[in-house]
Order: structure tokens, then sequence, then C-alpha cells
């Protein structure tokens, strides 16, 4: 059982609510001034990726009592019943393991009795093969002919993680079409199926439960595509395989659950991308590649486990997360890539944290009388720049940022990589320093404006700075990197998690409206006016239907 302990009880809470007093006025360029070593202090290298958290609203005391604060709320004890297989999970009863799919020791790992580590190997044994005969063509669709298109069907955690993979790997990909397909909007399969020839497409129906909505239709779509194109029934064989917990409903579709790639209860959607959800990201960058990102997790796993919370980069990115929700009243995390391959990395993550932190009720099952969870949002550099800084730079919120970039682009055309990075290391310093009036009446001056139009103009141009941001500089955006990267997110939430005293890996706050949907479903199967909700759903519902064809 994971502890209960209110954090807003500790005594590192109530070191860090005075001490927070002595930080806030403080600027973070007289930080940096006061301390030559800042850096050195507060940044951490881990393989090929350099965290520096030192552009944050900290100083050692600050470190030190967050770090107080996570052992208070048994921090340690948290991280062992994670990886040792305990039902975290408590409201579900299960536990919580999607490291296990990434383990790369012979260690054997027991969920209620029983190595789970056979099965680990055996699926991952059979993506490789599956991936490989698809890959190189010896898997033949109906007519023979090799595979050239990969559909994945899945949403949420069954779509997020294998599209941003996908994405941000694309250097590495084969000659393999990989498209995904998540909305129930008809308009998403239609416009996928233009596409696509149904002689060499492969469909991969992606769902945990396999009872979704969304990817049952989308899969019962698809299936009807390829059979009106004049396939028989046994086509389906050769272009539809399932990555699911749940045999009896991927048999009850007519998928062959030879055709299965199984996963487990243990497996979180949002974890999922190194289960067999993954398939899709195996067809595109081959098994290798795939084996290279579950290692760069696992060594993030190690790190994590093995790694004193002084230098633990999952464990400060959590704590600098609370000192800003918790104490600054910030509401919202800026995830910022300087990497256009990163470009659905703040999308996956808005699932894997919110949906996994975004909760009222505490392990004890009261409401919380603080904040969890942040607003988690985010577009790649430089696009941002031009569209939604503005607010970071002068807005009246409190944005703590995450930049990331990597040192080396798969793309080296001219100049563009120093123009990007250059960008990246502008706008952490610009947040951090601002410019005072001083200087802007200095570059007025200099530009030959009137003393009127500077008087006029000044306090706009005026920038306070003091805004906090965290950098990851990584040598080169690889499967490996990604791999340690991706879990170095996931980890934050989970300590960020512990420390709120929430549950972490269910989400029932995706049921209720999903409950509404299936009740007003068959209210729209007729043209009868409706009356039985509130006047405002009565009213949209029968103006729908007036408007309908
Ligand atoms: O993988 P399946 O079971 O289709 O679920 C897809 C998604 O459904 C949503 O309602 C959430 O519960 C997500 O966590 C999940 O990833």
């Amino acid at each position: 059982m994971l502890p209960r302990i209110d954090f807003t009880e500790t005594q590192a809470y109530n070191y860090l609510s005075s001490h927070f007093i002595d930080i806030a006025p403080k600027h973070l360029s007289d930080l940096f001034q006061k301390d030559p070593q800042r850096f050195e202090k507060f940044s951490i290298t881990f393989g090929d990726l350099l965290f520096d958290y030192s552009k944050n609203r900290i100083n050692e005391t600050t470190k030190v009592l967050l770090l107080q604060l996570a052992r208070e709320c048994k921090l340690e004890d948290a991280i062992s019943a994670m990886f040792s297989g305990e039902p975290i999970n408590e409201t579900e009863n299960r536990a919580v393991l999607h490291t296990a799919l990434r383990k790369q020791d012979n260690a054997p790992l027991l969920v209620d009795g029983k190595d789970i580590m056979p099965e680990v190997k055996a699926v991952r044994a059979k993506m490789r093969d599956f991936s490989q005969r698809v890959i190189n063509g010896d898997w033949k669709g109906h007519t023979g002919r090799a595979i050239t298109d990969v559909v994945n069907v899945g949403i949420g955690g069954s779509d997020l993680g294998p599209v941003m993979v996908t994405e941000a790997l694309k250097p590495y990909k084969n000659h393999l079409n990989i498209h995904f397909v998540s909305n129930v909007d008809g308009t998403h399969i239609a416009e996928t199926l233009k596409r696509v020839d149904p002689e060499t497409t492969l469909f991969l129906i992606a769902s945990k439960t396999f009872t979704t909505q969304e990817t049952m239709a989308n899969a019962h779509t698809a299936r009807q595509w390829l059979l009106d194109s004049g396939a028989g029934r046994d086509a389906v064989a050769k272009h539809f395989v399932a990555l699911s917990t749940n045999a009896k409903a991927v048999a009850e579709f007519g998928i062959d659950t030879q055709n299965m790639f199984e996963f487990w209860d243990w497996v979180g959607g949002r974890y999922s991308l190194w289960s067999a959800i993954g398939l899709s990201i195996a067809l595109s960058i081959g098994f290798e590649n795939f084996e290279q990102l579950l290692q760069g997790a696992y060594a993030t796993d190690q790190h994590f486990q093995q790694t004193p919370f002084e230098e633990n980069t999952p464990v400060i990115m959590a704590l600098l997360g609370i000192w800003y929700n918790n104490f600054f009243d910030a509401e919202t995390h800026a995830i910022l890539p300087y990497d256009q391959y990163l470009h659905r990395f703040a999308a996956y993550f808005q699932q894997g944290d919110m949906e996994s932190n975004g909760k009222y009720v505490d392990r004890n099952g009261d409401p919380v009388d603080y904040q969890t969870g942040p607003i988690i949002w985010g577009e790649p550099g430089t696009n941002g720049q031009h569209a939604f800084y503005q607010l970071i730079h002068q807005g009246t919120k409190l944005i703590p940022c995450d930049f990331i970039a990597p040192a080396q682009t798969h793309n080296a055309i001219g100049e563009h990589h120093t123009l990007l990075l250059s960008n990246f290391f502008a706008q952490t310093e610009a947040l951090m320093n601002g410019k005072d009036e001083s200087e802007v009446i200095a570059e007025l001056a200099a530009s030959g404006k009137t003393d009127e139009e500077i008087t006029r103009l000044k306090t706009f141009k005026v920038f306070e700075g003091n805004r906090p941001s965290s950098s990851f500089l990584i040598k080169k955006i690889t499967p490996y990197t990604l791999g340690s990267l991706i879990a170095l997110y996931e980890h934050k939430i989970f300590v960020q998690g512990i420390i709120w005293n929430i549950f972490s890996f269910d989400q029932w706050g995706v049921e209720l409206g999903k409950q509404l949907a299936g009740k007003i479903l068959p209210e729209l199967r007729n043209d009868n006016a409706i009356s039985t909700h509130d006047a405002s759903t009565n009213g949209l519902i029968n103006q729908y239907k007036a408007w309908r064809q």
C-alpha cells in the first residue's frame, strides 16, 4: 500500500512556506551573480542528456527542503513499491509495471506470485519476428503483395505514444508508410483510407480494453472497407492484427488470436508505448531501434531507482513542479521542444500528466485542499515564439517552461540548426534576465527616439524577467535518448502523484462523459423532440435534429 501523507502537514512544507517568502522577491539574475557555481550545483548530466535546472527560482536551501519533503512523503518506499510490482494502482487493484516492459536484466518479477518476465519476453520476440516479416516483405496481403502501409487504429494511450515516437524518430524510418486513426469522426478514417490500398495495408487495432467506442467503430469501418474491396473473409487475418489485453473481445471481432499481441492490466494505457502498443513504432523504425528505445528508458529507470535524490533527474523535475504549483501558484507548465520531430511531445504528455494527476480526491478518498496536477501545454520552438511567448515573457501568469533541444540535428542544412539553437539559448536567457528600464531607455535613445517618445514607450518594452525554465540539452535525438527522456517525464509524474497523495494510475474522470454519450446515442437515432435533459442539452440536441440533413 502507498503511504497516506498530507504533504501540507509535513515539517518540510512548513519550512518551505516560510522559505518561499524569502525566495519569492529574489531575482534569478541576482542569484546567478551571487553564485558563480550555480550551473554546476543545479545541473545533472545523465548519459547524453544534460538537465540544467539552474534557471529556476531556487537556492540551495530550497533544494534541501524540497528533498526533505520527498523523504517525509516516503518517496523511496513508493519507488520500490512500484518497481517491485505491488498493486499501487489501488482503485483498480493493479500493479504498475510499464518498467517491466523495458527491463533488461534477467531477474524475475512477480505479480500475484507469478513471474511476468517470460511472457514479456515472449511478446517482445513475437513483435520482433512479426515486424521483421512485414518490413522485409515476407508477410503478404491477401493477393500476395507485400505490405506498404500500416494503419494504427487506437485512441488515447493506444495512439498518442506511437504517434509521438514515430514522429520523433522519423529519421530512422524504413519504407513502410505509417498512419494513425484515432478520432471517431469519420473524417479521420475516410481521409486515411483514401491514401491506402486494401491489398497492401495492414491494420493494427490497438486497444487495451478492446471496447473503446472510437476504436471499435474505426476498426469495423476498416474491416468493411477491406471486404467491400472484394477481399474474402479470410483476408481479414492477413490485414488485421490486434494489440490488446482482451483476447475474448479480439476473437469476437474476428481477429485470430494468433495475430494478437498481448499486454497486461498492469500496463496503464498512457504508459503503454513500451508494450505491444508500440508495434507501429517497431514497424516504422525496425525492432532493433524499438529495443534501443526500451534500453534508453531502462537506463532512466535505473537512474531513478539508484541515484540519490540530490542528483536524481525525475525527482528534481517533480520537486520543481511542486515548488511552482503549490507555492508560486503556477497553474500550467509548458513543454517547448526545439526539435520539429518532437512536435507531438507536449500533446503526448498532456495525457501522460493530466490523466495521471488531474485529480481532486486524495489516497484516503478525501477531497484535497491544495493544488494537484498542472495544465500541460506547448508547441515546438521557434513556432511558439511567434505565437504565445508574448504571454510567457510579459503576461501576468508565471509559466515554468521546459526547453528541450538536441545538439546534433538529423538535417544539417546550411545554418538552420545553429539558428534554431540560438533561439533556444536566447529564450531561456531572456526569460530569466528580462530587460530593465535603463536598458530600454538606452536602446530607445540609440535608435533616435525623442525624450517624449522614450517616456511614452519605455514601460511597454520592459521585461521583468525572473521567469523560470529548465533545459534539456540532448546530444542527439536517437531511439535510446528519446526512450530515456520519455521515462524521465513518466517518473516525474509518479513522484508528483506520490507527494500530492493521489492515485496517478487510474482515470475515473474519463468515464462520465462516455456514460452519458451512451445514453444520448439512442436519442439521436430517431427524430423525436428531446425533453429528458436540462434546457441547454435539450436545446442543442433538438437544434441538431432540426439541422441534420
Ligand atoms: O486502449 P483503450 O482501452 O482503447 O483505451 C484508450 C484510452 O481510453 C480512454 O478513455 C482513457 O481511459 C485512456 O487512458 C485510454 O488510453
